[in-house]
C-alpha cells in the first residue's frame, strides 16, 4: 500500500488545506503526520519541542512518516522538516511526491505569528528564510512534481495536482527481459512511435467506431513505418476464427515479416483479436495494444490472454501472447458510451473484491464520478485495476495458479455470453456472474458479500439479476469452463473480502439454488 500522493513543503505552503481538498476530490482519505505524532505523544507539537527538544521530535517524525507511507493509501501531508531525515528521503523515492512551493513573503503572511509552529515562534521572517534556504533543495530532491502556490487559491493548486495525477503513469508487467510497460495517461499514444523501432510495417486492427482514431494513429506513425489498416467487425462479431483468418490473408498480401508489428486499437474484443492474430502469424509477431474502452485498458489489453470465441464457448481458442506494450490514452474514453463505461467498471469492481478494496471505497463514495471519463476518480480506478492485474499476471502468466482469481464471476458470465450468442456486453455478464459467485460464497459458508456486491454494481447501472428458465443451458456451458479439470468443476469464490479461493466442491444443487436467487 502507498499513498496516492505525498505533499511536502514549508510551513504556509498549504499542505493541510490542499491535501484535504485533494483527498475529497479524489474520494480518498487525508492523513497528516504532524497529527499522528501529536496523537501518539498525547501532547501538541510545541509541547514536545519544549519538553523533549527538536531531536526527540525528529525521531518521532521519522517513525510516523515511515508508518504512514506503508499504511496510508490516500493523500498524505508531511511536516515541513520531515525531509531533513535521509532515511525519510530514501523512503520517499518510491512514492509520488508533490512539493508545494511558496516564496518567503507569502509563506510568512500565511503563517502569521506561527501559532502551533515552534520553530517560527520567534522572528518568523528571519527563521522562515533560513528554513526555506535549507530545505528547498531537499523538497526538490524528493519531489516528482513541483506546484507553485504563490498567488493561487487552494482550489487552483488542487486542480493542478489532480491533473498531474491523471498524467502518464507506467505499470510494468512481468520481470526482467519478459516485461512490458502499461502507460496510462491523457497522452499515452505519443509513446507509440518509440515502440516501433525495428519494424517496417505496422498492421492496425480496428473496428468501425474507432475508424477516425485509427486513421489519426496511422498518420502519426507514417513517418516511421508503413501502416496497413485492417478494419474488422465490431465487438464480439470480430472475435471469430473467420475474421482472424481474413486478417492473416491481409498480412500475407502486405508481405508482413517477423519484425513487423500489429497494433490493436479498440475495446477488449479488438485487442483480444489483434493479440491472437499476432500470436499465430509466423508463430508470433509483436503486438502493441492501444485499448480505447475502460474494460480494454484495465483488463483485456493487459496480461497477454488473447483469443476468439467458438461455437463451444467464450475464448475457447487462444494463446498467451504478452504485448510489446500497452498504451492507455484516457482522453479517448470521452467518446465511449456510458453503458460501455459501466461494463468496464464491472472488471474494476472485480479487482476491488479480489484484491484492492480501496477500489470499492472510491466507487461507493461517488458512483457518478466513477462513470465520468474526465474524473480523477476514473483515472485512479483505471490505475488501481491495472496494478491488480499486473501484479497477478507478473506472478502467474499462464494461469497455473493465482491468475484464476481474475476469473471471479466469469464462470457464470461466460455461460451467459455463450447462451446469449455473444450479444450481451462482457462486463454486464461479469456483473451478473459476480452476483452468482457472491450468492454461492454465502451459501457455501463463506463471507456474505451479496448485498455489498448488489449495491455497488447497481450504483453504476450494472445488472444484478438474470432471467428464469435457462439453468440447464447455463450449467452445460459452465461444464466447459477453462478452469475445470477432468471431471472437477472449479469456481472462484471469496473466503473473505480480498481473499479469493479456487473451490472444487460446489454442487449442481448449490448452483441451481444460487441461480434461483438471482433470477428476477
Ligand atoms: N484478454 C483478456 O484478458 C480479457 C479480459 C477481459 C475481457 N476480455 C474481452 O474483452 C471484450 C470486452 O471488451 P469491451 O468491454 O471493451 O467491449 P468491446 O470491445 O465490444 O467494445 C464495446 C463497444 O465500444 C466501442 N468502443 C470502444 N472504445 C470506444 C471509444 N473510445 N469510443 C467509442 N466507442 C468505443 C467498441 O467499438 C464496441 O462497439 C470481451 O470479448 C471479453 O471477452 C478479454
Ligand atoms: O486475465 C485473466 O486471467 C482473466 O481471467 C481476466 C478476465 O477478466 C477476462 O475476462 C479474461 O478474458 C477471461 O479469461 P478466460 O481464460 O476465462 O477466457
Amino acid at each position: 500500500m502507498s499513498p496516492v500522493l505525498v505533499l511536502v513543503g514549508p510551513p504556509g505552503s498549504g499542505k493541510t488545506t490542499v491535501g484535504k481538498r485533494l483527498a475529497d476530490k479524489l474520494g480518498v482519505s487525508f492523513r497528516d503526520t504532524d497529527v499522528d505524532i501529536a496523537e501518539a505523544a498525547g501532547s501538541p507539537i510545541p509541547d514536545i519541542f519544549v519538553d523533549h527538544g527538536e531531536e526527540h521530535f525528529r525521531s518521532l517524525e521519522r517513525e510516523a512518516v515511515a508508518a504512514a507511507l506503508s499504511e496510508h493509501d490516500g493523500v498524505l501531508a508531511l511536516g515541513g522538516g520531515a525531509v531533513l531525515a535521509e532515511s525519510t528521503r530514501a523512503l520517499l523515492a518510491d512514492a509520488d511526491v508533490a512539493f508545494l512551493s511558496v516564496e518567503l513573503s507569502a509563506a510568512v503572511a500565511r503563517v502569521g505569528l506561527g501559532a502551533g509552529r515552534p520553530l517560527l515562534a520567534m522572528n518568523p521572517r528571519a527563521t522562515m528564510k533560513v528554513l526555506l534556504d535549507q530545505r528547498k533543495p531537499l523538497y526538490r530532491e524528493v519531489a516528482d512534481v513541483t506546484v507553485d502556490t504563490d498567488d493561487r487559491t487552494p482550489d487552483e493548486v488542487v486542480s493542478e495536482l489532480a491533473q498531474w495525477l491523471g498524467g502518464p503513469a507506467v505499470v510494468t508487467v512481468g520481470s526482467a527481459s519478459q516485461s512490458y510497460d502499461v502507460v496510462i495517461g491523457a497522452d499515452a499514444t505519443v509513446a507509440l512511435v518509440d515502440q516501433l523501432t525495428g519494424a517496417r510495417r505496422a498492421a492496425i486492427l480496428y473496428s468501425a467506431p474507432m475508424a477516425e482514431h485509427a486513421t489519426r494513429v496511422a498518420a502519426f506513425i507514417a513517418d516511421v513505418v508503413e501502416p496497413v489498416a485492417i478494419e474488422v467487425p465490431d465487438a464480439e462479431a470480430g472475435k471469430t476464427i473467420e475474421v482472424a483468418a481474413r486478417c492473416w490473408d491481409r498480412l500475407g498480401e502486405a508481405g508482413f515479416t517477423r519484425t513487423d508489428v500489429i497494433i490493436g486499437i479498440g475495446g477488449g474484443a479488438v485487442t483480444d483479436l489483434a493479440g491472437f492474430v499476432a500470436a499465430c502469424w509466423l508463430r508470433g509477431v509483436d503486438v502493441i495494444q492501444l485499448p480505447t474502452s475502460v474494460l480494454g485498458m484495465v483488463d483485456a489489453a493487459v496480461g497477454g490472454k488473447t483469443g476468439v470465441n467458438t461455437g463451444g464457448g467464450k475464448n475457447l481458442v487462444g494463446a498467451f501472447h504478452p504485448p510489446r506494450s500497452v498504451l492507455c490514452d484516457l482522453s479517448i474514453l470521452d467518446t465511449l458510451p456510458r453503458v460501455d463505461r459501466a461494463a468496464g467498471l464491472a472488471e474494476v469492481i472485480k479487482c476491488g473484491f479480489i484484491a484492492d478494496p480501496k477500489i470499492l471505497d472510491i466507487i461507493e463514495a461517488d458512483p457518478k464520478a466513477a462513470l465520468d471519463p474526465s474524473s480523477p476518480q476514473l483515472a485512479e480506478l483505471v490505475r488501481r485495476a491495472i496494478a491488480v492485474k499486473a501484479e497477478v499476471v507478473t506472478e502467474d502468466l499462464t494461469e497455473a495458479g493465482r491468475r484464476a482469481f481474475l476469473n471471479y464471476g466469469h464462470t457464470f458470465a461466460h455461460a451467459i455470453e455463450k447462451v446469449e450468442r455473444y450479444e450481451r456486453r462482457h462486463g454486464e455478464a461479469v456483473s451478473i456472474g459476480m452476483m452468482f459467485a457472491a450468492v454461492l460464497g454465502r451459501m457455501t459458508g463463506r463471507v456474505d458479500l451479496v448485498e455489498r456486491t448488489r449495491a455497488i454494481l447497481e450504483s453504476v447501472g450494472l445488472p444484478t439479476g438474470y432471467v428464469d428458465g435457462r439453468f440447464d443451458d447455463l450449467a452445460a456451458a459452465m461444464r466447459l469452463d477453462k478452469k475445470n479439470t477432468g471431471h472437477t468443476q472449479r469456481f472462484v469464490l471469496l473466503d473473505d473480502l480480498v481473499a479469493p479461493a479456487l473451490v472444487d466442491d460446489v454442487t449442481v444443487e448449490q448452483q441451481a439454488a444460487a441461480y434461483r436467487e438471482i433470477t428476477t
